[in-house]
């Protein structure tokens, strides 16, 4: 008889969530990405990183299926995204928008309109306001639920957001700069949010600028340039511009209005 102590390959933390083979797309007729490979697992928490411009956007706009890839393959849970239609499980917040849009919304609201992926019809069943509330609690809002979504600061919006993404209850968190424009305090309100739920097992894809209070979180980086996977491995260590592997750096004794000499993968 053999004993075994391995893990079981079958671990659920080897099963794809997002895998991109390949893939390219256009906007405006100009190609953006340009072959991008990116596998996230169940349960890995993985940063997209990369200058302005780089693409990470598009990616995660690709994965969900607001920008029509051209060639590649895109799956979600194993299945080919064209064929994916469970969206329920796939909570996603986009880059800097304000949670009301400009259309007068209570944040309960607001938080409602991402749990009707998960209703029959729109009907709102006693589960389905449940996790509403559970949702606006988890970032700390429950108290402010009839209010105008219009009377928050940035940061607070940004926690409606992301409580509209967990209403559905999603295995996968799909996050564009959660952290941006958002004050420290409200980014470590955040970096708890996002904690909890990566200790319930969920899968998290986040674009970010710089790691910040997330770096702990962070299993892997993906670092993108010009459309491309440049790095994908161990996270930077350091926090801050200058510890992520390759930011502009202009030598000290330089000719003043020297180029910054691009040491490697975020320039
Ligand atoms: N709708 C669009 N039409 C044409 N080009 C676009 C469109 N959206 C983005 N782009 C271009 O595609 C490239 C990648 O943009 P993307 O937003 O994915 O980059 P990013 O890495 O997320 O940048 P940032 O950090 O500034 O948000 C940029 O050059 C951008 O100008």
């Amino acid at each position: 008889m053999t004993t075994n102590t391995e893990p079981a390959l079958s671990t659920p933390r080897t099963e794809p969530v997002i895998s991109l083979r390949g893939v390219h797309a256009e906007l405006g007729s100009r190609p953006v990405l340009r072959g991008i490979d990116l596998t996230v697992r169940r349960g890995e928490v993985v940063a997209l990183l990369g200058a302005n411009g780089s693409g990470k956007s598009t990616t995660v706009r690709s994965v969900i299926g607001q920008v029509p890839a051209g060639t590649g393959e895109i799956e979600l849970f194993g299945t080919p995204q064209r064929r994916f239609r469970d969206w329920a499980r796939v909570g996603y917040v986009p880059q800097r928008t304000t949670a009301a849009g400009g259309v007068p919304a209570t944040l309960t609201e607001v938080v409602a309109s991402g749990r009707l992926s998960r209703t029959r019809f729109g009907v709102f069943r006693k589960a389905d306001r449940e996790a509403v509330r559970r949702a606006l609690d988890l970032v700390g809002m429950a108290d402010r639920a009839k209010d105008s979504v219009d009377a928050l600061s940035g940061g607070q919006h940004q926690r409606v957001l992301i409580a509209r993404a967990l209403a559905a209850e999603p295995e996968l968190l799909i996050l564009d700069e959660p952290m941006a424009g958002v004050d420290l305090a409200s980014q470590e309100v955040l970096a708890q949010i996002l904690r909890q739920q990566v200790d319930r097992g969920t899968t998290v894809l986040l674009v970010l600028h710089e790691l910040g209070p997330l770096e702990p979180l962070i299993d892997r980086a993906v670092v993108l340039r010009d459309g491309c996977v440049m790095h994908d491995g161990p996270p930077p260590k350091a926090v801050g511009q200058h510890a992520l592997p390759g930011h502009d750096h202009v030598h000290p004794h330089a000719p003043a209005g020297a180029e910054p000499i691009r040491t490697g993968l975020l320039s």
